[in-house]
């Protein structure tokens, strides 16, 4: 049975400053207070939103375990446990399958396993397209297994280059019509995508879907906010520049099952 707005979350660790840096300068300074602040308003736009929030525990030994969205990929009601393609990220996914296992009981688990490595934020769903960043945390096994198991749901798998930024959905993301939007600079092919739009600013990349007309993104790209605007959408806007400074961005904060 599909689960109606249900929203996975996961807090910021006390370690998140010891988090992962790949593509851009590492920060000067994290703020765990003010990532917990920014996470309480992030989590807080999907409760007046008509959201059910299940909250994973934080583990303060994973730094960057609220970016929960790296530790499962959603496909209808199927839950792919993925496998974090980096040392440090490991051991997140363990509680992330214990609180899908818990909360929704009904939901089919499958896993990356073995040598496959596979990212959440490499995966970009498109309506019944799935477009899978081949990069520096996902590899072509993992890409394989997943193909496996998408195709069996009835998706079909496009396996992407990613080799200007850290996943794939750190250089594009997809609009409610199904536009794909990115920032020039870090895309490796626009042209892969069957409509691309390119936006103004890096952290103009990332949206969260929210509704058929309404998406969520960074305070932190006001002119991609008044293009998407201008197109008819309601933009709600978050701050979140204490996840940005560890290469995150609004999609990585959740996980969302609809
Ligand atoms: C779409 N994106 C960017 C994500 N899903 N995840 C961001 C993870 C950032 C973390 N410091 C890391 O390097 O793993």
């Amino acid at each position: 049975m599909p689960h109606s707005k249900t929203l996975l979350v996961r807090p910021p660790s006390s370690r998140m400053a010891e988090g992962q840096i790949t593509h851009i300068a590492k920060p000067t300074s994290v703020s765990h207070e003010r990532a917990q602040a920014q996470w309480e308003a992030y989590v807080d736009i999907y409760r007046a939103e008509g959201w059910t929030v299940v909250e994973v525990p934080v583990a303060d030994d994973c730094p960057d375990c609220v970016f929960i969205e790296d530790a499962v990929v959603m496909f209808g009601n199927t839950a792919v446990i993925t496998a974090p393609g980096t040392p440090s990220r490991a051991a997140e996914p363990v509680a992330v399958e214990a609180a899908i296992r818990a909360a929704l009981p009904d939901v089919c688990v499958a896993r990356i396993e073995g040598t496959g490595t596979l990212d959440g934020g490499d995966v970009l769903k498109v309506g019944k397209d799935v477009y899978v960043g081949l990069g520096v945390r996902t590899n072509a096994e993992g890409v394989r297994q997943l193909r496996r198991i998408v195709h069996a749901e009835g998706y079909c798998l496009h396996a992407v280059p990613v080799t200007k930024a850290l996943h794939l959905k750190s250089a594009v993301t997809a609009l409610p019509d199904g536009t794909v939007i990115g920032w020039l600079p870090i895309v490796d092919n626009p042209s892969i995508f069957p409509r691309f739009m390119p936006v103004p600013e890096e952290h103009g990349v990332a949206v969260v879907v929210l509704s058929d007309e309404h998406v969520l993104m960074s305070n932190d790209a006001p002119e991609t906010t008044k293009l998407l605007e201008r197109m008819g959408f309601t933009v709600t806007t978050v701050g979140i520049s204490e996840f940005e400074a560890l290469e995150g961005c609004v999609t990585c904060l959740s996980v969302r099952v609809r």
